[in-house]
């Protein structure tokens, strides 16, 4: 998780320098993702970001709880209302959304507090979008789904929320099934992988040059070379 965690904030800050984006909303979710956006958030604090967490369903695990201390020990801020969330974004006070809601064990419908999240950050004027591992709302294996996504909960019958579409993504440990059809910048980070299961898995990996911790991937729409 932290080495997770830490690829993702350098592949956001390589996709959206500081200087430039010095305020980000790191939206957690409660599974082993949101675990990895607390890592971000304190490696982003560490790199000269000014993060703020949305985090409306801390999840139950020890080590989510020891994360969030950490976040609480550098100061940063943590948001978990859909109100605060909704005036971050509309006061054009966030430079860049890291989304570490939901990963590869996501199922459809969305469950509340996330269906009104996703709307709101698919909204318009919204900033550009980092996702983790596979976009919130798109299937693990399937991709991108067809039309928004149905939410659960009595009374909400009809109700829809919208999948998330990032500018960036970044990949963790190998690039999914799913994330096949996303045409933006595309990082994978995931430099811990052992050669045995690389090999065991067939996964056939891309270099990481130097010390680096993620690498960019080609995609549709940014041909890079490896
Ligand atoms: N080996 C691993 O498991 C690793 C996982 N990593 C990260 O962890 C992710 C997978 O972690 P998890 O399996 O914990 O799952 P996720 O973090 O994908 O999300 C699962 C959480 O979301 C909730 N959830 C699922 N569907 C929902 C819905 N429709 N509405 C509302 N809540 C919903 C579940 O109750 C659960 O708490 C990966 O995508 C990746 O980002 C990385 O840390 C690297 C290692």
């Amino acid at each position: 998780m932290e080495l997770a965690g830490l690829a993702c904030a350098t592949a956001l800050q390589k996709a959206f320098p500081v200087e430039m984006h010095p305020r980000v909303l790191v939206c957690c979710g409660p599974g082993n993702q949101g675990g990895d956006g607390l890592v971000a958030a304190r490696h982003l604090g560490m790199f000269g970001y000014v993060p703020t967490i949305y985090l409306p369903k801390p999840g139950s695990k020890d080590i989510y709880k020891r994360l969030q201390q950490q976040c609480t020990n550098m100061d940063i801020r943590t948001i978990s209302s859909i109100d605060e969330l909704r005036d971050l974004l509309h006061g054009n006070r966030v430079d860049v959304v890291l989304d570490a809601i939901f990963g590869f064990s996501f199922k459809p419908p969305v469950r509340a507090p996330f269906d009104e999240a996703l709307t709101l950050l698919s909204g318009e004027n919204v900033p550009p979008i980092v996702s983790v591992d596979v976009p919130s709302g798109w299937d693990v294996e399937r991709g991108r789904p067809e039309g928004a996504l149905p939410v659960s909960g009595d009374g909400n019958e009809g109700k829809k929320a919208p999948a998330l579409e990032p500018a960036v993504l970044i990949s963790l440990t190998a690039p999914k099934e799913g994330v096949r059809q996303f045409k933006g910048r595309h990082f994978l980070g995931g430099r811990f992988v052992p050669k045995y299961i690389e090999e065991k898995y067939k996964l056939a990996l891309p270099p990481y040059k130097g010390s680096e911790q993620v690498v960019e991937l080609p995609s549709a729409d940014n041909p890079v070379k490896l």
